[in-house]
C-alpha cells in the first residue's frame, strides 16, 4: 500500500481541501464563456473533395490559433465510447488496494495514480488516473498490462480499453491525413506515413467532486507534449482551452471528440500549428471523466518538419531535431509538463549536446 498516495474517497468528504491541491491564482482564473470550435464531419471527409477542402480550411484556421477542433461521425462501433467511459468508472470504483496493484511507479508511463502525490509535492491535480502505453505492433498490450496487475475477473476492463485504443488509433491516422491536407502538403499522406509506426499513450482521467473547485484543478494548465490528442469527455463540463487571451470552456457535445495539437506536432509543423494550452476544472457536485489518446511518433524517429514548410526564405527551423524518446524521457525524469515544455526541452537538449561534445573532446 502506498501510504503517500492521495485517497480521494476520504479527501472528497473532508471540509477543506489540503493546500497541496491548491494552484496559484494565475492558474485558476475563471473561464469566460464557451470556445466556439469547428466541427469536422468525418463521414464526408476523404469521400467528397469539396467537403474535404472545407474541413481542411476550418482545421487550419483553428490549429494556427489555439490548436483545437471537434470531430463527429468518427465511425466508432456503436456504444464503444460509452462502454469505455463506463469501464473507466468500473476501474476507478475498485477498492484502493486493487487499484494500487496497477500503481504507476515514477519514470514509467503505465499505471494508476491518485493526485500524482508520488511525483509532485505541490499543485497536485485533483484526479485519479490510469495511463496505459499503446503499441500498435503488440496486440493486447493494453489488456495485458491490466490483466497482469489485476485479478482475472477484471479481464473485461483491459479488453474494452484495448478495443477503444484500436479505434482511436484508426482515427489518428485519418486525422493525420486531414492535417496534411490542411497544411497544403504536396503529399497529403506525409503525416499519415510519418506516424505509421507510431505508438500512443491512453489515459483515463477521473475527477472526484471537490469542495473548493475555485482553488483546485483536475489537471493544471499545460500543453500535451505528444503529437495529436483525441479526447472523449463525458457530459460534465470541465475542459478549458486558453484562446483569445482567456480561458474558455469546451462544452461537452454528445458524439463529438475533441482533437488538439500537442508539442510534438507543433514542432513537426515548424510552429505553424499551435500546441493547445488547456486545463481541466472540477466542481462541487459531480464526478467528471475523460478518456484521452495521445499519439506519439515511433520513439527513435527524428522530428523534422516536411521540406516544403522550410522552403520560404524566412522559414527557419523553430525547434531542434529531437525524438519522442528524448522528449518523453524529459517529461518522465523530473521536468513537469507545463506551457513551456518544448522551449525548456530544447534548451536542455542544447546543453546535453554541449556536454556530449565536451565529453567527446576530453576523450579524444
Ligand atoms: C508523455 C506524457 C506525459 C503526460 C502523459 C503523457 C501525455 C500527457 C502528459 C500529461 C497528462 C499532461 C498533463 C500533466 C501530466 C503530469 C499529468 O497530469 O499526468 C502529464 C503526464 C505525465 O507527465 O505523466
Ligand atoms: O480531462 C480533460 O478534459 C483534460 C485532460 C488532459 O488535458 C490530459 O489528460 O492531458
Ligand atoms: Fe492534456
Amino acid at each position: 500500500m502506498n501510504n503517500t498516495d492521495a485517497n480521494f474517497s476520504l479527501l472528497q468528504r473532508q471540509p477543506n481541501v489540503p493546500a497541496k491541491f491548491f494552484w496559484p491564482e494565475k492558474d485558476v482564473i475563471p473561464s469566460e464563456g464557451d470556445l466556439e470550435l469547428p466541427i469536422i464531419n468525418l463521414s464526408g471527409f476523404l469521400n467528397d473533395e469539396t467537403e474535404t477542402q472545407l474541413a481542411a480550411k476550418a482545421v487550419r484556421e483553428a490549429c494556427m490559433d489555439h490548436g483545437t477542433f471537434l470531430v463527429i461521425n468518427h465511425g466508432f462501433k456503436s456504444g464503444l465510447a460509452e462502454n469505455a467511459l463506463e469501464t473507466s468508472s468500473l476501474f476507478f470504483g475498485l477498492s484502493k488496494d486493487e487499484k494500487l496493484k496497477a500503481y504507476r511507479t515514477p519514470g514509467n508511463i503505465s499505471g494508476y495514480t491518485a493526485g500524482h502525490s508520488q511525483r509532485f509535492s505541490s499543485n497536485l491535480p485533483w484526479n485519479e488516473t490510469l495511463t496505459l502505453a499503446f503499441k500498435k505492433g503488440t496486440p493486447k498490450v493494453v489488456e495485458e498490462f491490466l490483466t497482469s496487475r489485476l485479478r482475472d475477473e477484471r479481464q473485461e476492463i483491459g479488453q474494452v480499453f484495448q478495443e477503444f485504443c484500436e479505434a482511436m488509433n484508426g482515427l489518428i491516422m485519418e486525422l493525420m491525413e486531414l492535417l496534411g491536407i490542411s497544411m497544403g502538403l504536396r503529399d497529403r499522406t506525409y503525416f499519415r506515413r510519418f506516424f505509421e509506426e507510431g505508438n500512443a499513450i491512453f489515459r483515463c482521467n477521473y475527477y472526484p467532486p471537490c469542495k473548493q473547485p475555485d482553488k483546485a484543478l483536475g489537471v493544471g494548465p499545460h500543453n500535451d507534449p505528444t503529437a495529436i490528442t483525441i479526447l472523449l469527455q463525458d457530459d460534465v463540463v470541465g475542459l478549458e482551452v486558453f484562446a483569445g487571451g482567456k480561458w474558455q470552456t469546451v462544452r461537452p457535445r454528445p458524439g463529438a471528440l475533441v482533437v488538439n495539437v500537442g508539442d510534438t506536432f507543433m514542432a513537426l509543423s515548424n510552429g505553424i500549428y499551435k500546441s493547445c494550452f488547456h486545463r481541466a476544472v472540477v466542481n462541487k457536485e459531480k464526478v467528471r471523466r475523460s478518456l484521452v489518446f495521445f499519439s506519439c511518433p515511433k520513439e527513435d524517429k527524428v522530428i523534422v518538419p516536411p521540406p516544403e514548410l522550410l522552403e520560404g526564405k524566412e522559414a527557419s527551423r523553430r525547434y531542434p531535431d529531437f525524438t519522442w524518446h528524448q522528449l518523453q524521457r524529459f517529461t518522465q525524469s523530473g521536468y513537469r509538463v507545463d506551457s513551456t515544455t518544448l522551449q525548456n526541452f530544447s534548451s536542455w537538449l542544447a546543453s546535453e549536446s554541449v556536454k556530449d561534445q565536451v565529453v567527446h573532446k576530453e576523450s579524444t
